[in-house]
């Protein structure tokens, strides 16, 4: 019989055919996730049982905030460089920051969601904490965005290696002049997600996110934000797949309408709270949310069977954001 010798004849055919390729199941397949990529990482909807976030702690950079750069017309202080601003004529309380930060984490330790930190960066980058910003998730894995100001840039790269290291799919990475955020995207449907367009994010950014969404049977509806407004985070929250919690003053009427076009219920924040949307669902109507918004949390609770978990955050609001902006679900259940 003839010996076939690799080093002299191509061989391939004879058995390549036999471990033919396998495109389907497709990668979104969840068996076929599970197996290749250890578990179904991402989130179809931001109500799901939670599992997993990104965090990162509060930046040591904080300590240069300093007193006398008082703003009156800003009623902030702010870095004549632009790095920073810090609401208030106080500066950070650093032991109150983290303690209380700390206690967030404990939280969600407690509840059994794990908690996937990206490491410490240079001190000029003060709004690290809110991990919410540089990514977005959707069933499958991550979306990389592109931060907006000079004081973000480069919180990208940390949150990619983060990200990977975590074992996660990387799907897709804003590039150009994008300008994309995540605290400005909201899945609210299996197929179907908000971007609010902003100060922080362009159309630019839309363009190239629907683009990508497009791919995984995602349509992206993009809504126009008030003023400087940043992020749609700041407008509502999805407390269940037919409940939203809103703040009129601040959500576009036409992205409230297309809500209601969903079939989803809104209900409002109390108008003396108008940071009371930014909070993080656990699971279905259980919620994460700042001690300091007693009613709003009544009205959750009393009248729409929300349990909300409160946790002391007030310290970090002066730095620009809540609890939903300071975490980013890397898994929440999905089918
Ligand atoms: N998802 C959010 N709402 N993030 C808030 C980030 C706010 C932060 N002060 C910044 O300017 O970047």
């Amino acid at each position: 019989m003839h010996e076939i010798d690799s080093t002299l004849e191509i061989s391939d055919g004879k058995f390549h055919r036999l471990l033919g390729p396998e495109a389907l199941p497709a990668f979104g397949d969840t068996g076929e996730l599970e197996a290749t990529w250890g578990r179904r990482w991402g989130a179809a909807d931001e109500v799901g049982r939670l599992r997993s976030v990104l965090m990162r702690r509060p930046s040591q950079g904080l300590a240069n905030v300093r007193a006398n750069t008082y703003n009156e017309e800003l009623g902030a202080l702010v870095d004549p460089e632009l790095r920073w601003y810090w609401t208030g004529r106080d500066t950070p309380d650093l032991d109150l920051l983290n303690a209380q930060y700390d206690d967030f984490v404990s939280t969600l330790t407690r509840n059994d969601v794990e908690v996937v930190f990206a490491p410490e960066l240079p001190a000029t980058f003060t709004k690290s904490v809110y991990t919410r910003d540089p990514l977005i998730t959707i069933p499958g894995g991550a979306i990389i965005g592109r931060l907006a100001p000079r004081m973000r840039r480069g919180e990208e790269q940390s949150i990619t290696a983060t990200v990977a290291a975590a074992g996660m799919p990387i799907l897709g990475t804003v590039t150009g002049s994008g300008l994309a955020e995540g605290g400005s995207f909201q899945k609210v449907r299996p197929d179907t997600a908000f971007f609010g367009t902003s100060v922080r994010c362009n159309p630019e950014g839309y363009r190239q996110l629907a683009r990508i969404l497009e791919e995984f049977g995602i349509t992206l509806k993009r809504v126009t934000l008030p003023g400087y407004l940043i992020h749609l985070d700041m407008c509502a929250v999805m407390l269940d797949d037919d409940l939203a919690l809103v703040n009129p003053r601040l959500a576009p009427y036409d992205y409230m309408a297309q809500l209601w076009d969903l079939g989803i219920e809104t209900i409002e924040v109390d108008p003396r709270e108008e940071w009371a949307c930014n909070m993080l669902a656990l699971d279905r109507r259980k919620v994460i949310m700042p001690d300091h918004f007693p009613r709003t949390a009544e009205i959750l609770s009393d009248r729409h069977d929300v349990e909300v978990l409160p946790v002391a955050y007030r310290e970090m609001l002066k730095n620009g954001g809540s609890v939903h902006c300071s975490t980013m679900e890397l898994q929440r259940d999905w089918s």
